[in-house]
């Protein structure tokens, strides 16, 4: 285990380890949630790195219909589409005893993002926040949540004193129009994880953490460099 300033890295010598590893802490956080205040909020980000994770979280015996589940960011897409992150979270957290949970989508079926942000914003705001815990994946551009490099609203969702929970954006590197919580809103937040696998992209979080080179630039470096909560890193190979 490494330790910084605001940053702890967990590695794991398979990823399976660091599924479970993970789900147990954030069940553990939810757990504390639902006996302290009656209920709990998870964010979660899509892709494909958190399957085992939330198929493992699924299996977790808790209060699910306390629990509020969104997500970190959404491609703005139907969950028709195999790229729907909210089809991804329903086909491995909300399963079983967790198909009770609350499920919080962004997409909301209007045409645009832009059109769908007023209702994905009060989806939000209606949210018992802070979030319980959150957990953010990473591309290998650098890219966490929609907040990807070149993207037209990327300084808007970065600002810490920014007022809109939920921002659209376009980017050259992102499929899709997306839409994201905003970076003060992620940090909104009793628990902070960071989901990353191979050695790509932990090579690329330590540039980005320093600093260093083209790394630099890469948005992930605002959530490793913020000063209001500790970033907890999961690491498999
Ligand atoms: O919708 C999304 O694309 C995400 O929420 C995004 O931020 C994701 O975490 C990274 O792109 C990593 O994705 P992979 O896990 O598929 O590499």
């Amino acid at each position: 285990m490494h330790t910084d300033l605001n940053v702890t890295t967990h590695s794991f010598s398979d990823c399976q380890a660091q599924a479970v590893a993970l789900a147990e802490r954030v069940a553990g956080c939810l757990r504390q949630a639902l006996a302290e205040r009656g209920s709990a909020v998870l964010a979660v980000s899509g892709g494909s790195t958190p399957k085992a994770f939330l198929a493992r979280l699924s299996g977790e015996a808790l209060d699910w219909a306390n629990v509020h589940v969104t997500l970190v960011d959404e491609r703005w897409v139907p969950e028709s589409d195999p790229r729907s992150n909210a089809r991804m979270v329903r086909s491995q957290l909300l399963q079983g005893a967790a198909a009770a949970a609350r499920f919080v989508p962004l997409y909301t079926g209007d045409p645009t993002p832009d059109a769908g942000l007023g209702t994905a914003t009060a989806r939000i705001d209606a949210l018992p926040l802070p979030f319980d815990a959150v957990v953010l994946g990473m591309g290998e551009d650098g890219h966490t949540a929609s907040f990807f490099p070149g993207g037209d609203h990327l300084a808007a969702a970065l600002d810490l004193d920014g007022r809109a929970p939920v921002l659209s954006m376009r980017a050259p590197g992102a499929d899709e129009p997306r839409i994201t919580l905003s970076l003060p809103t992620l940090l909104h937040t009793r628990a902070l994880y960071l989901l990353v696998s191979g050695e790509k992209k932990r090579d690329l979080l330590a540039d980005a953490r320093l600093g260093l080179g083209a790394a630099q630039h890469y948005p992930v470096r605002a959530v490793l460099t913020q000063p209001r909560v500790p970033v907890a890193v999961y690491w498999c190979p």
